[in-house]
């Protein structure tokens, strides 16, 4: 309950809830840092798996520990038979994300150890989830087209192997290597939506499996992880280079959004943006296709200029926006784009999971509670008297 003159924080926009060690997010700079590593030196050094390792475990994988967590990895991608079952039964037409998100419950419903609270348990569930993922995404591709699923190659890392589960093809080193910095840029971003939801949940003292897909589902909104689709959606319906003025404009001035544009904390640029802008158009100029890259670029630019007549402010394009058009150029399905956000947010998700139950810096993580200002109705100054069936208007 509020009292008068209570200020209503709608959205929690740069309201600290708690204090992490796991990344930090300088909306003013423009930096984006996972444990202490800056997230460009990380993109052009680092794999998915010493990110999601690092992530986990709180610093960079020694060569035998990256090598065990990779033989872990392998070893718990192969998905329950039960599961790869239940996929069969699903309509073609379901959404990945729907998808994924109740592939995950499934997955504890296979895990006979599903309620054991332990960090030991939890940080086994982390290793299983990250392996999952990418499994429960390509097998459901394959499925949802007449295929069979494919088992992993343990000579692929998490990034190629995701490509080939999905395609039935190794994919070329420079692709596998694209989409491995993909992996890595989506890893974590502190308290965005998907995040806070899963330690939200989490911190119900609910196991990791509740809090993963609490996170899928608030990935999948287009406002969030569901951006990247709606990027190219966008791309796609506009369609040429002298049809961008317009269409932005137009959206612009009807106070509709340019999906894949503006930032909740960066408003001077994502630096994720800057890295993937040169993978789209490396990605488009190996397929022997600029367009959406152009396309794309046509649309950053005019959004801006219209955005800084409208409002007097700058907008930059996010993570989503040049994801897009890489994933695009890729040749990945556009309803699989999201997912493979989340096959990399996946290991963000699990380490705040980790955080909130076992390792939270101080002050010490509480069970979510906020507060609301209730707007609804009394019946004169008092509660309202109960009225029974039969005197209620019909
Ligand atoms: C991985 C990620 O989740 S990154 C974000 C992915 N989402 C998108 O790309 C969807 C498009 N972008 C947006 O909707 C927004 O930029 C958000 C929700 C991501 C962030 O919004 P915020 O900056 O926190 O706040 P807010 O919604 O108040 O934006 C400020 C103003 O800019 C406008 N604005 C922000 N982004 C956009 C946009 N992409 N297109 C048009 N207008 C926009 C808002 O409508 C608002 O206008 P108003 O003051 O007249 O109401
Ligand atoms: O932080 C946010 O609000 C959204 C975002 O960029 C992310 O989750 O990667």
């Amino acid at each position: 309950m509020t009292e008068p003159g209570d200020i209503i924080n709608t959205g929690l926009r740069g309201v600290p809830v708690a204090s992490t060690r796991i990344c930090l997010v300088d909306g003013k700079a423009g930096k984006l840092v996972y444990r202490g590593y800056n997230i460009t030196e990380l993109a052009e050094n680092a794999t998915f798996e010493e990110v999601a390792y690092l992530l986990l475990f709180e610093h960079l994988p020694p060569e035998k520990e990256l090598a065990d967590f990779k033989a872990q990895l392998t070893q718990k991608t192969p998905l329950p038979g039960q599961l790869v079952a239940a996929l069969k039964t699903r309509p073609a037409n379901a959404l990945p994300m729907d998808i994924l998100q109740a592939c995950v419950p499934m997955l504890a419903n296979h895990d006979p150890e599903a309620g054991d609270l332990s960090r030991e348990k939890a940080t086994d569930t982390a290793i299983g989830l990250i392996a999952r993922f990418p499994a429960i995404m390509a097998a459901w591709h394959r499925i949802r087209n007449g295929l069979e699923p494919l088992a992993p190659k343990p000579e692929l890392g998490h990034a190629a192997n995701f490509l080939f589960m999905l395609t039935g093809e190794t994919p070329d080193p420079e692709t596998a290597k694209f989409m491995d910095t993909c992996l890595v840029l989506h890893a974590e971003h502190s308290f965005n939506a998907s995040t806070f939801s899963a330690r939200q949940v989490a911190s119900s003292r609910a196991h990791m499996y509740a809090a993963a897909a609490a996170g899928v589902g608030s990935l999948s909104g287009e406002l969030h992880g569901g951006a990247n689709a709606r990027v190219m959606q966008m791309l796609l319906d506009i369609g040429a280079l002298d049809r961008v003025d317009n269409y932005v404009e137009s959206r612009l001035k009807a106070g509709e959004k340019v999906m894949g544009m503006g930032h909740a904390v960066y408003k001077n640029g994502d630096p994720r943006a800057a890295i993937l802008a040169p993978m789209s158009r490396q990605m488009g100029e190996k397929t022997g296709n600029l367009k959406w890259y152009e396309l794309g670029e046509a649309v950053r630019k005019k959004a801006a200029e219209v955005f800084r007549e409208l409002k007097g402010a700058e907008i930059y394009p996010n993570v989503d926006f040049y994801s897009a058009t890489t994933y695009y150029a890729m040749g990945i399905p556009i309803d699989l784009f999201t997912p493979v956000f989340a096959i990399s947010r996946i290991s963000g998700w699990c380490a705040h999971v980790i955080e909130e139950q076992f390792a939270g810096a101080a002050p010490k993580p509480a069970l979510y509670r906020p507060a609301s200002e209730y707007v609804g109705e009394y019946c004169g100054p008092e509660e309202c008297e109960f009225v029974p069936m039969e005197k209620r208007p019909s």
